[in-house]
C-alpha cells in the first residue's frame, strides 16, 4: 500500500528540498502541480483532500489557508510554517524532544514541524531541564548564525539577485520579539523565553545555533561531564543527532557553519572551562535539512509509519 504524498509550497526552497527526500521511494505516491497552478486553491483543494498526508511549505497565512481547504477527517498535516506551532490541537514535530513524544507523533493527525533555530535550541537545552541542570527560571541566551535560505525565495533573492548587496555577518530579531521564541520557551520547559540572538551570514545554508551557560552561578553548579552526560543519554539511540566527546570538542579550533553540510544531521559539541565554570553549547544543522525538509520527512515517516530514517541524508 502506498502513502499519497502533496507537498504544498512544492516549488518553494523548502518544497523542493522535501521532494528530493522523497523522489523514487516506492511506499509513497507523490500528487503534484504544475508550477502554473502552484496559486490554483481549486487544484490545491483537490490535492490536499486527495493525499493522506500532506506537508505545508507556505507562508504563515497560506498554511491557515490550506488547512481551511482539508475537508475530508482523513488527511494528515505536517505544516513547515510558524503558524501552528504553539496551536490547540497540534503536535510539535521534534521526535527527539523527550521520552515517548515519538509515540504522540506517530498517533497525530495535525503536526507542526519546528522552526531551525528552535531545534537546535531545543535539542541543547530540553535534556538538561529535564534533568533539573538547568532550573526552569533559568535566564538563558540563544545566539547563533544562519545561511540565508533560511528566508526562503525573498531572502536568496537579497543575497543572491541583481541589486543583491549581502552583508557577510547580520544580527537581527533585535526586537527580542522573534517569532521562534514561543515554540522555544513551551517545548524547552523554561519558564521565561530565552534571550534569542539570531544572525545571517553570507552562505546560502548551514546553521550554528550556540547557547552559553555560567555554570558556576548555576544551582549545583553542574560541571561539563554531568552536562555531556545528560545530553549523550538524550540522544544514545539517534542516528539523527550525535553529541560529541568532550575531549574532541575541546580538540576542535571552531564549529563551521558548515559542519554537517547539505544532510539531516543535528551535531552537538559541548565546550567549557572548569577553571571559569563556563561553558558553551553549540548544534551544527541545516536551516534546510534537519531544521526544515529533513525534519518534515523524518516527521512523514513516523506518521505513516516507515522506517524513520528513509530517505533522509545522513
Ligand atoms: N527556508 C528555511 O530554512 C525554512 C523554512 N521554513 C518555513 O517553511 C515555509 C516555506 O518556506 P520556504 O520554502 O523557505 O519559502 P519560499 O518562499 O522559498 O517558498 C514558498 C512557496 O510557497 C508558495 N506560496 C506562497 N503563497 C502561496 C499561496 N497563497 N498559495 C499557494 N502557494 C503559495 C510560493 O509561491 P511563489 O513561487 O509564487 O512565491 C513558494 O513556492 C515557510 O513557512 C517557512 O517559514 C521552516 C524552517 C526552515
Ligand atoms: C535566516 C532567517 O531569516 N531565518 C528565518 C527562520 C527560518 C525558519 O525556521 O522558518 P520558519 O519561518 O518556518 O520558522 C527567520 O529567522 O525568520
Amino acid at each position: 500500500m502506498t502513502t499519497n504524498v502533496f507537498i504544498d509550497g512544492g516549488h518553494g526552497t523548502t518544497g523542493i528540498e522535501i521532494a528530493e527526500r522523497l523522489a523514487g521511494r516506492q511506499e509513497l505516491s507523490l500528487i503534484t502541480l504544475d508550477l502554473e497552478d502552484r496559486r490554483n486553491a481549486a487544484a490545491r483543494r483537490d490535492a490536499l483532500n486527495a493525499a493522506d498526508i500532506v506537508i505545508l511549505c507556505l507562508p504563515d497565512d497560506a498554511a491557515r489557508e490550506a488547512v481551511a481547504l482539508i475537508d475530508n477527517d482523513h488527511t494528515r498535516v505536517i505544516d513547515a510554517s510558524t503558524a501552528h506551532r504553539v496551536a490547540d490541537g497540534w503536535t510539535y514535530g521534534f521526535p527527539e524532544l523527550e521520552p515517548g513524544h515519538r509515540n504522540r507523533l506517530a498517533a497525530s493527525r495535525r503536526v507542526a514541524n519546528p522552526g531551525c533555530w528552535p531545534t537546535g535550541f531545543l535539542a541543547l537545552v530540553r535534556p538538561l531541564v529535564l534533568a533539573g541542570l538547568i532550573p526552569a527560571d533559568w535566564p538563558v541566551t540563544v545566539s547563533g548564525a544562519s545561511g540565508y535560505s533560511g528566508g526562503g525565495k525573498a531572502m536568496i533573492a537579497d543575497y543572491e539577485g541583481a541589486a543583491a548587496q549581502p552583508s557577510a555577518f547580520r544580527p537581527y530579531g533585535l526586537s527580542l520579539g522573534h517569532k521562534h521564541v514561543p515554540e522555544m520557551t513551551r517545548y524547552s520547559g523554561l519558564t521565561h523565553p530565552p534571550l534569542f540572538a539570531p544572525a545571517v551570514a553570507n552562505a546560502y545554508r548551514g546553521m550554528i545555533v550556540e547557547v552559553p551557560l555560567q555554570l558556576r552561578a548555576m544551582p549545583g553548579t553542574p560541571s561539563l561531564a554531568d552536562i555531556h552526560d545528560a545530553l549523550a543519554s538524550a540522544y544514545a539511540q539517534s542516528s539523527i543527532v550525535t553529541v560529541a566527546a568532550l575531549e574532541d570538542s575541546a580538540a576542535m579550533s571552531g564549529v563551521p557553519l558548515e559542519y554537517v553540510g547539505a544532510t539531516d544531521r543535528l551535531a552537538l559539541f559541548l565546550c567549557g572551562n572548569p577553571d571559569t565554570g563556563q561553558a558553551r553549547l553549540v548544534a551544527a544543522l541545516d536551516n534546510l535539512g534537519k531544521g526544515a525538509a529533513g525534519a518534515a520527512v523524518q516527521n512523514l515517516n513516523i506518521l505513516a509509519g516507515l522506517p524513520e530514517t528513509a530517505g533522509l541524508r545522513l
